[in-house]
């Protein structure tokens, strides 16, 4: 039996480490990808949790939900259990984000215990090839007992693939010749509409949210570049637009916009959004079109071919309506937020305009049960707005379909491919991030205010000339 044994899941020992292999991060999670020979664990990655770099370890696991988020959550099972955090992960998956976006897109994946010896010899293993500064930020939490084994979504397996080639001479099981995948962060699709913004910030219903950021991305230094990416191209269910919006993804990954070849990134930042830090964001486009061309597509075929799955299987229509959920827009759930907390509202305590102060007051003689509706609904949002989509593709070297897979026609080609879609970073937010979420929106669309005034804006990315001075950080 493997050091992993598959009736208790469990990675123990110190020497199972040696079988994972660093994948990807974000700001809270590392992903490994298996490189061992048990054959359940093939094609599967382990998403395991960090912590803060001078932030306490979770003692005995992950922590439980307080008072207040039970409160939320309490019409959803587990949820309202107090539970170790990724039970709540799991549920909220199954139970609130499966719903809305479709089980066929989902995947919460197992939960399994991991060991602190296990944890400690794998952090040794990937220091090297983890972004430094996220070195810096976070390092795993070898204290967190558990750890979430997941399909790896960037490859398609139709069958174990150690089993597979044996079986497709025999059986005639479709054999996949390469497999190639994106992975897209759209960020929020629409523009808020709600009666709750103040009229000061009445840009943000012009302007979107990923477009404002950027420009405050770009002041603290933390993007070379404004992307000139619009997600509204992307959720417009349109095919040119949202061809424009992947060809801008592509001229400015980001953290927006990766590219995995039979399973390793040939495209696209490791870890995150600091994009002049990884020497694969800067691969050049020449070397990523010899890399695509390799599966018999041209770079441009291949970006026709994500937006073609993307507008054919419709899947974010569903991530916008979930998205939608957020109806009051943080200016708005930011005072409901403080009716849940029972604490006095720290935004209306600075507030004099009477007008607003009225209108906010509305707000504050909710009752109990429609307050967490809003603010259980603004944190599904919140969610939504910050998942990636994982879309693979394959074509079978006998042109057949794998039965779980849909496929997609290039036209241009005149040839099928098959794919499969998947959302993946489901995390539920924080209630406590509330706070942080309001901070953050009037940091940016004051920052994006100020530089409008100024109106030297920086250069869109793919417009040719270097970051605009406006913006520089002295100013
Ligand atoms: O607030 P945002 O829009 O900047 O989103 C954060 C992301 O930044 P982004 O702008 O996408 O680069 C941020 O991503 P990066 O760390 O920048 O790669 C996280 O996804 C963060 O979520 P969490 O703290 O891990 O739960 C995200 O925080 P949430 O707002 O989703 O809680
Ligand atoms: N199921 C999966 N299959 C393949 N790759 C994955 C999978 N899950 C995550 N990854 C890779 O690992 C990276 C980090 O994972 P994830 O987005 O879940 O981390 P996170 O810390 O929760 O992110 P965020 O910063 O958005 O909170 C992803 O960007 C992706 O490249
Ligand atoms: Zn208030």
């Amino acid at each position: 039996m493997s050091h992993l044994q598959q009736e208790q899941l469990m990675l123990v020992r110190a020497d199972d480490a040696k079988d994972w292999f660093y994948k990807g991060e974000g700001a809270a999670n590392i992903v490994l990808g298996y490189c061992g020979s048990a054959l359940f664990l093939v094609g599967k990655v382990l998403r395991i949790q960090k912590v803060a770099k001078g932030g306490s370890p979770s003692p005995n696991g992950c922590l439980y939900l307080s008072d207040h988020e039970r409160l939320i959550w309490k019409d959803i099972g587990e949820l309202a259990e107090p539970t170790s955090k990724d039970v709540a992960a799991t549920a909220f998956i199954d139970h609130v984000m499966r719903n809305l976006l479709g089980s066929k897109h989902i995947d919460a994946g197992i939960l399994v215990h991991v060991s602190k010896k296990f944890l400690e010899a794998v952090e040794g293993n990937i220091k090297s090839q983890r972004p430094p500064w996220r070195v810096d930020a976070s390092k795993i939490d070898v204290l967190c007992e558990s750890a979430f084994l997941i399909s790896d979504h960037s490859i398609i397996i139709v069958l174990n693939s150690i089993l597979h080639d044996a079986l497709s001479t025999i059986s005639g099981t479709p054999k996949h010749d390469f497999c190639i995948a994106v992975e897209i962060k759209p960020k929020c699709g629409f523009l808020p509409s709600s009666e709750y913004i103040a009229e000061k910030n009445a840009v943000k219903r012009h302007v979107t949210r990923f477009k404002m950021h950027q420009f405050l991305k770009f002041h603290q230094g933390e993007i070379s570049q404004i992307s000139g990416y619009d997600p509204l191209d992307l959720f417009s269910g349109l095919k040119d637009r949202i061809h424009l919006a992947i060809t801008a993804l592509f001229a400015s990954p980001q953290n927006n916009f990766r590219i995995f070849l039979n399973g390793s990134l040939i495209f696209g930042g490791l870890g995150g959004s600091m994009d002049n830090t990884d020497v694969r964001s800067h691969k050049s486009g020449e070397a990523i079109a010899d890399l695509i061309s390799a599966c018999g597509l041209q770079l441009g075929s291949f970006l026709e071919l994500v937006s073609e799955a993307i507008f054919g299987s419709g899947i974010l229509d569903r991530l916008l309506a979930t998205q939608q959920l957020d109806v009051l827009d943080i200016e708005g759930a930011i005072h409901v937020y403080y009716n849940i907390i029972s604490q006095p509202c720290v935004v209306c305590k600075n507030l004099s305009d009477a007008e607003l102060l009225h209108r906010y007051s509305l707000l504050h003689s909710l009752s109990l049960e429609d307050s967490l509706k809003i603010v259980r609904e603004y944190l599904i949002a919140a969610t939504a707005k910050d998942c990636s989509l994982m879309i693979s593709f394959s074509r079978t070297a006998d042109g057949r379909n794998a039965s779980d897979c849909n496929s997609v026609v290039l036209k241009s080609l005149n040839q099928s491919y098959n794919y499969k879609a998947y959302f993946i970073d489901l995390d539920l937010k924080p209630l406590e991030k509330m706070a942080y979420y309001y901070k953050l929106d009037q940091k940016i669309v004051n920052f994006y205010k100020m530089n409008d005034k100024m109106e030297g804006k920086p250069s869109i990315s793919g417009s040719g000339g270097p970051p605009g001075e406006a913006l520089d950080a002295s100013s």
